[in-house]
């Protein structure tokens, strides 16, 4: 356990292999007792992965084919709403300029099989990041995802998606600039030009992998971030930007719950100085789980938490913020009102205005045309 002496002012900066330790297979093997159950496939298949990185949204035929007969018994030839995600279809005068999706039949039967594994409903992300800017694609306005071509389209949906795969390590590049030259992970005296180079460094082809997670109803009241600093825990955040009576009155027992957790599972065994894990208690408190690392820097979402209560002087009398009342977690306030409510996080990414939600389909076709004339 590191000991702060003196107060460390600057906000942490991110490294790499800050970021490689929070890939999802760099720490599920580690923690598996402790987070949801998942399986991993890497690297991704170079048909998904040449899929996934090409321009456009349209899925293959062969997706669609296989998830019909799958729930129907009948092939998607025999289905008028097939093929309708594509747009116009294959035999309009503007097939052509929609880019050929590689043969992913084996990737949907490894994807189904995986499906059924998991229980039949799954939760799909890559290294870092979840499709959570794409739900507003799918039809049941989640990530639950119980056919591969949800999963797919989820995927092929998603900037957050894509930014993993073209640019994994922009959050370190970030923290780089930021920094005095030469203090940067593994580089000296480089120049900006340099370093912002980083920034559009791909995933190598063997590092990427799809992450499939079995479906778990959280109860977004009960999931929290928690921050470490230079190993020290320095804050706990309620993550769901809503107030809930009931977490003022439990938060003595949520609170010393995260602190043994972080204390005698996290912090001893992940091998990262500053991060900030996500946390699920369950409702009758009985456990955590660890829903995801993150490394934590000037980009990271400190939700309720100041960065000044990151890396500011500890206020607490033996100087380290370990002790289990010491560190109360920030919750989301009462308004004037006794309630309130806010906007989600990712509610940006919800349904777009061009969109009708009353004919979705039919608005989801006209917007095909529109981003794919
Ligand atoms: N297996 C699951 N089943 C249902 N919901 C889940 C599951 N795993 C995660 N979630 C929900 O999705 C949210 C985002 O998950 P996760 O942190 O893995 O994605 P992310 O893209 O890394 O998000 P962020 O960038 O906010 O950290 C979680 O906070 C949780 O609410």
């Amino acid at each position: 356990m590191v000991n702060i002496t003196e107060p460390n002012l600057s906000i942490p900066t991110v490294t790499r292999r800050d970021i490689e330790r929070c890939s999802f297979s760099n720490w599920y093997p580690q923690f598996r007792s402790h987070t949801i159950r998942s399986k991993v496939l890497k690297p991704i298949p170079t048909d998904l992965l040449t899929y996934l990185r090409q321009d456009g949204l349209v899925l293959p035929p062969t997706v669609e084919e296989v998830a019909s007969e799958d729930e129907d018994g009948n092939s998607a030839a025999d289905d008028s709403s097939s093929g309708q995600i594509e747009g116009d279809g294959s035999d309009d005068e503007e097939a052509g300029e929609v880019p050929a999706a590689p043969d992913l039949t084996e990737v949907v039967a490894e994807l189904r099989r995986l499906i059924g594994e998991l229980g039949g409903a799954v939760f799909p992300k890559l290294n870092w990041s979840a499709p959570r800017d794409a739900t507003w694609i799918a039809s049941t306005n989640t990530l639950r995802c119980t056919t591969p071509d949800e999963i797919l389209l989820l995927l092929k949906s998603s900037d957050c998606v894509s930014d993993d795969l073209s640019r994994p390590y922009r959050e370190a590049a970030h923290s780089i600039v930021s920094s005095p030259i030469g203090q940067g992970a593994n580089r000296t005296g480089a120049t900006e030009t340099t370093i912002s180079a980083d920034t559009h460094e791909p995933l190598a082809e063997a590092d990427t992998e799809l992450v499939l997670r079995k479906w778990s109803n959280l109860n977004p009241a009960l999931e929290f971030r928690a921050f470490v600093v230079r190993g020290q825990l320095r804050a706990v955040s309620q993550m769901d930007l809503n107030h809930y009576p009931f977490l003022t009155a439990d938060e003595p027992v949520l609170r010393e719950r995260i602190h043994s957790f972080m204390q005698h599972t996290v912090i001893p065994e992940f091998p990262v100085d500053t991060y900030a894990v996500d946390l699920y208690v369950l409702s009758d408190h009985s456990r955590v789980y660890i829903v995801d690392f993150n490394p934590l820097g000037a980009d990271s979402d400190t939700i309720l938490v100041d960065w000044d209560d990151l890396i500011g002087e500890p206020n607490t009398a033996d100087g380290g913020g370990n002790g289990t009342d010491d560190t109360l977690i920030h919750l989301f306030p009462a308004n004037a009102d006794g309630l309130r409510f806010s906007t989600g996080r990712y509610s940006q990414n919800r349904f777009p205005v061009d969109l009708n939600a009353s004919n979705y389909q039919q608005s989801l076709d006209t917007l095909m045309r529109t981003t794919h004339p």
